[in-house]
């Protein structure tokens, strides 16, 4: 997939001595039209503005030469900058202005001619559950017709083009061009996910969203915000009138319940707890009788559509939506839930946004179930476990995709984890822990180990693990050294646990690489679990 660096086929060249009125903003030296916007000089298209930011690295400024060569022809900096391009000796025309970052977002809308969206938009927030509600909304805007663009961690789309996603939210001049495009292709809504570092560091600016979701909170990224406050903070800024017309809040945490009173635009409220005070409540329905309609043996690979209907109403006292969740788990009746209301408020009505929930989305690695196909893999496999590949990585995602397996668990549960390198540390104890308490085997393996020593990553997970023993947490922990033999390992020792067996294996999801010391090696865990179950089913041909 190519990665995302479209620009629009209308371009605006506008003069810098406009941008800098627009910015409050001085020119030193030539104004000269530029008609478009970049903050990497890796990415410089001739003509461009090259806004160089400075950074926690290097000052953008360093990279000016870089740009210009490629054909940059003007610079938006600050005073810092001002002084290392003199330094340096680059002399071509500048924008001055301090704050640079905060401006990027309006520059890049009056170069790529945005602030008029002609398309309805969506932004999602939270610390779990965005990818998926994200495609839970585009596959239900699809059902209707629609031509949809999606902007998240797995891909972008417009369309039906795919590009890459480098980052979960795009720097403001991806994003402005982004939107450029999916306007002159006819694209009707767009669903994106807004992650905190997008909202602190601006990248979002210059856009209003029709309706933004929250989802929920819980710790995530303290290697980046200083506390859970700031987190939060950065998550509650996307509810102002300078980045949101309404919400959507899920008031489940405590998080959820303060936005919905700081919010500075109106919000919608919605809880699955019955103790809870919200405008719309999701009620579960009985589950469906065991041995019903989920089947943990049948063939298809990938895919998590196999799972129980899960049905359950949505309901204000007035109006009441009968949804189905395409998803295992609670949590993604909660992603259901929030969805519809984000399409009720975006003006759709209660029995479209019913019909529209009904398609069956394909969310990459979210729950995803991985079996052998009959057709290749030589006939049925029965006695292999079932193995769901999933991307919870922090403490509350291994607890509930733990719980979501639990009831299609006859035999052990096993999960394979670890933590990824160079984030937040204090998430891994609690993350081993939440797996000691939801599964009865626990493999703590390597995720992307970055430029960390695995072995003291996963040590820090087996203690946490180690510290759920007195609260009734499984003693069976195993610590492996490699993802693929984790993977084999759980998927032998489940198979041997004998059958209604279930392996999850978390943390990676729709990963197709690992990081181990800056280098990214072609590894996932879909591909890896087909293989490790092909292994067993080789293995123990005869006894299938
Ligand atoms: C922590 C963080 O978010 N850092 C972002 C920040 O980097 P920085 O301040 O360190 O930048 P720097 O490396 O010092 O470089 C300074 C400037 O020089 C420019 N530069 C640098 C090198 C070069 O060759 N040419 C060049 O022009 C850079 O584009 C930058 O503007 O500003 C850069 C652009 O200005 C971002 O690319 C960079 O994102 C990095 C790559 C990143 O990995 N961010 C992750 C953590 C992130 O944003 N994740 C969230 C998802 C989180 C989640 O929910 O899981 C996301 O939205 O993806
Ligand atoms: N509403 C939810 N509440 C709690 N956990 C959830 C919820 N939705 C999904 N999860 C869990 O969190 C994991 C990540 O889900 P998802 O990718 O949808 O979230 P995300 O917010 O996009 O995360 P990221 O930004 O890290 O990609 C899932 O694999 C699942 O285990």
């Amino acid at each position: 997939m190519p990665v995302p660096s479209p620009r629009p086929a209308s371009l605006h060249a506008t003069p810098i001595s406009a941008l800098a009125t627009l910015v409050g903003g001085t020119v030193r030296g030539e104004d000269v039209l530029v008609s478009g916007v970049t903050l990497a000089s890796q990415d410089v298209v001739p003509g461009d503005l090259y806004a160089a930011l400075p950074g926690a690295n290097a000052h953008g400024a360093r990279y000016a030469a870089a740009a210009l060569e490629a054909g940059a022809v003007a610079v938006l900096t600050d005073s810092d900058g001002l002084d290392l391009l003199v330094a340096d000796g680059v002399t071509a025309p500048t924008v001055v202005v301090e704050g640079p970052r905060s401006v990027v977002g309006p520059v890049a809308r009056t170069l790529y001619g945005t602030s008029e969206l002609g398309l309805r938009l969506f932004g999602v927030t939270g610390t779990n559950g965005k990818t998926t509600t994200a495609y839970l909304m585009d596959s239900a805007l699809t059902a209707l017709g629609q031509t949809t663009g999606l902007i998240g961690t797995v891909e972008t789309r417009i369309g039906d083009e795919r590009l890459r996603s480098l980052r979960t939210t795009p720097e403001a001049t991806v994003l402005h061009a982004l939107l450029a495009v999916m306007q002159e292709r006819g694209v009707d809504s767009c669903v994106m996910e807004v992650s905190s570092h997008a909202l602190t560091q601006h990248r979002v600016d210059g856009v209003v969203y029709d309706v933004a979701l929250f989802t929920n909170l819980s710790q995530d990224h303290l290697d980046f915000h200083p506390t859970m406050r700031d987190y939060f903070l950065a998550k509650a800024s996307l509810f102002t009138p300078q980045r949101s017309r309404r919400g959507i809040v899920c008031v489940d945490d405590e998080w959820g319940r303060e936005l919905a009173t700081i919010a500075g635009v109106p919000v919608t409220t919605m809880t699955s707890l019955a103790d809870v005070e919200a405008d719309w409540h999701l009620v579960a329905e009985a589950a469906p009788p065991a041995g019903g309609s989920d089947d943990a043996s049948d063939g298809a690979s990938g895919g998590a559509s196999n799972h129980d209907p899960a049905d359950f109403t949505l309901s204000d006292g007035s109006t009441t939506l009968r949804l189905r969740s395409a998803l295992p788990g609670d949590f993604n009746r909660v992603n259901t839930a929030m969805a519809a209301l984000a399409l009720l408020a975006s003006g759709l009505d209660a029995p479209t946004v019913e019909r529209a929930l009904r398609s069956d989305p394909h969310v990459p690695g979210r729950m995803e179930k991985v079996s052998l196909d009959p057709a290749t893999d030589g006939g049925e496999h029965p006695s292999l476990p079932l193995v769901v590949v999933d991307y919870a990585h922090t403490a509350d995602a291994v607890a509930a995709a733990l719980k979501a397996l639990r009831p299609q668990t006859t035999g052990a549960l096993v999960v394979v984890l670890g933590a990824g390198g160079d984030r937040d540390r204090g998430k891994r104890a609690a993350m081993g822990r939440a797996a000691a308490l939801g599964a009865d085997v626990v493999v703590v393996t390597d995720d992307n180990p970055r430029s960390e020593d695995p072995s003291v990553i996963r040590e820090a997970v087996l203690a946490g693990a180690r510290d759920a023993a007195g609260e009734g947490g499984t003693t069976d922990l195993h610590d492996v050294d490699g993802r693929a033999a984790a993977i084999d390992t759980a998927v032998r020792v489940a198979h041997e646990r004998g059958p209604g067996s279930v392996v999850a294996v978390v943390g990676k999801g729709h990963e197709t690489g690992q990081d181990v010391a800056g280098t990214i090696h072609p590894f996932d865990d879909r591909e890896e679990v087909a293989r490790a179950l092909r292994a067993v089913a080789t293995g123990t041909r005869g006894s299938l």
